[in-house]
Formats: structure tokens, C-alpha cells, sequence
């Protein structure tokens, strides 16, 4: 059964309005926030974004990877280069099946230069025969960069630090984890990794990212690359990273600050956008699973930042 982001966010407690509605789906605002984080009432939603009366005109399908060895030990994963686990290698199988028993027939494949993502869309392409299309691979669908906290395990660092700290390491939009050090151990490990031989350039090689910082560099390959490959009528699968997907959502969904800080994707379940010709949302974020399976990976998601 389809679960749609209104549905997903209401179990969260953070109330959706249905604003109007067309003949695929429903485009839903805000209400003020969520209990979990004290924020203010959020000011911007859907103001720039009046909904289309339209159908949805283009889809596309994004998918976070599968669950790797490091979100199956609760460890910072961002650049460090973490395999699928075997639960993330049947979430990719069932995120195939998913798809198939849907009709998908894709286009195009973007993924980051990350394994997990790779091997995620790699088993999701070859379970639904279509291993012949385009893969497009770029750094700026990399998660982002957790920085000095890559390799931490996340419900040791609550402890540490404190569980509203490590909620705004995870969850903030702006404020960035602490950069990594030259003597931290993954340094060497992703600094003068090959893969980013081609790009990221040496000046922008990040040490650090943000939500924001994460959104920079990802949002410019979505408005350059992926939307006109949408608009030639390219049915497109991303799949990429928790926050590099976030980042993407916030953008469509035209979501706040605040907003955007409760969403917690999970591993392995495709979610689909309906695009009007503008690019805005005319069905947001329909996830291809049972709505309790989806609530409780979100909320397994979350609760990876509580200290044990
Ligand atoms: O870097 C990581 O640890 C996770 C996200 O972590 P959170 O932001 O959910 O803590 O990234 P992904 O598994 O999507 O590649």
C-alpha cells in the first residue's frame, strides 16, 4: 500500500492540512510544528508553491540504500565507504520487487559514489531487468559529510554529549558537525580516495557538511542534470543517502528549516514524486510499502540519535 509524507508526518504528530486536490493524489501544507524540537511556527510554507490543479506530469523515484554494516552498528557514516549489510542487501530486493509488481520501467539511474547506493540500485536494476539503462554517478549524491563525527557510534555520542546535541549534529539545517581532523582515521581513507579524483576539486572538498551545506552541492546536479532529463520525459530512479535525499525532499516540498529536521528516511523503501511541468509536487513522496512498516523504519531512523 502507498504511504504518502501527510500520512508519514501525521504518525510523527506533526499535523498536515490537506489543501486541495486532483485526480492522483493530494498536495498538503504544514501546521505548525512538531513537539519533538522547540522551534518556531514556521513562517514560509507553501507560500512560493501554490498547488498545481494539474496531474502530475512526471514521476520520479528515489530510494535511501539498503541498510549498511555502519547504520546496522549505529555509526556516523557520511563519506566513509560502509557495505550493505544483509538486511540491506534483502531491503534492496524487496525495494526490486516493490517496483516491479509496480510497472516501473526507468530511464536513467543516478547514484552517488558510495557502495551502498551503488550496490542498492545496482540489485534494484538487475531484479527488474533493466540493468542496459544510463547509471550516472556523481559525488554530489554522496550522504553528507559527518565530519569529525565519521565512525562514531551515534547512541555512544548522545551519552556524551548529550541527546539534543547529537538531534542537532543529526537533524539541524544549519549547524554542521565538527570538521574532521587531519589524524582522524578515516581521513586518509576518504581524502585521497580515487573516486573523487574527478570532482569533488581540492578547494571544495568538504570536511564538514550541514543539511545546508549538503543542499548546495546536491541541489545544483538535480537542476542541472536530473530536472531536464525529467522534463525530456526520462522516467529517473535516484538512489542515494539519507540526507542527500532529504535535501531534495526539502527543496521539492518547498519544507522549512524546521520542518525538514523531523524527517527521517528509511533504508531500502522507494518513495515516488508526481512533478507537475513546473516541478512541483503534485503527489509527494508515496512510499511503495506498508504504511507500518514505513512508521516504524522512520521511527527506528530517529531514535538512532537516543542515548542507550
Ligand atoms: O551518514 C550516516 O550515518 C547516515 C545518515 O545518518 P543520520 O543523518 O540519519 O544520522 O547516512 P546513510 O546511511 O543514509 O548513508
Amino acid at each position: 500500500m502507498a504511504l504518502r509524507l501527510s500520512t508519514v508526518f501525521g504518525k510523527f504528530g506533526i499535523p498536515f492540512k490537506r489543501q486541495f486536490s486532483t485526480a492522483v493524489g493530494f498536495s498538503y501544507a504544514y501546521k505548525p510544528w512538531n513537539r519533538n524540537y522547540p522551534t518556531q511556527t514556521p513562517t514560509n510554507v507553501r507560500q512560493s508553491h501554490e498547488p498545481s490543479k494539474k496531474c502530475g506530469k512526471y514521476k520520479i523515484v528515489m530510494v535511501r540504500h539498503g541498510e549498511s554494516e555502519w547504520n546496522k552498528s549505529n555509526q556516523f557514516c557520511g563519506w566513509y565507504d560502509s557495505a550493505l549489510s544483509e538486511k540491506g542487501l534483502a531491503e534492496a530486493k524487496a525495494a526490486a520487487k516493490a517496483l516491479k509488481e509496480a510497472g516501473y520501467k526507468f530511464d536513467i539511474a543516478h547514484t552517488s559514489l558510495l557502495c551502498r547506493a551503488i550496490i542498492t540500485l545496482d540489485i534494484i536494476l538487475k531484479e527488474i531487468g533493466q540493468t542496459d539503462i544510463p547509471i550516472c554517478k556523481t559525488w554530489r549524491l554522496n550522504e553528507r559529510h559527518y565530519g569529525n563525527l565519521i565512525g562514531l557510534n551515534k547512541a555512544e555520542t548522545a551519552a556524551k554529549y548529550g541527546e539534543k546535541q547529537v538531534q542537532i549534529w543529526r537533524r539541524s539545517f544549519a549547524t554542521p558537525p565538527p570538521p574532521m581532523e587531519k589524524n582522524h582515521p578515516y581521513y586518509d581513507n576518504i581524502v585521497n580516495d580515487e573516486r573523487y579524483k574527478d570532482g569533488p576539486k581540492k578547494e571544495e572538498f568538504p570536511m564538514f557538511e550541514s543539511l545546508k551545506l549538503t543542499i548546495e552541492r546536491t541541489l545544483p546536479y538535480w537542476n542541472e542534470t536530473i530536472v531536464p532529463q525529467i522534463k525530456e520525459g526520462k522516467l529517473i530512479i535516484i538512489s542515494a543517502h539519507g540526507n542527500s535525499l532529504r535535501g531534495i525532499v526539502k527543496h521539492l516540498d518547498n519544507l522549512s528549516e524546521d520542518q525538514i529536521m523531523a524527517l527521517n528516511l528509511p533504508t531500502g523503501i522507494p518513495f515516488i514524486y508526481e512533478l507537475d511541468e513546473c516541478m512541483r509536487p503534485v503527489v509527494s513522496m508515496k512510499f511503495l510499502g506498508d504504511e507500518e512498516t514505513v512508521r516504524k523504519a522512520m521511527e527506528a531512523v530517529a531514535a538512532q540519535g537516543k542515548a542507550k
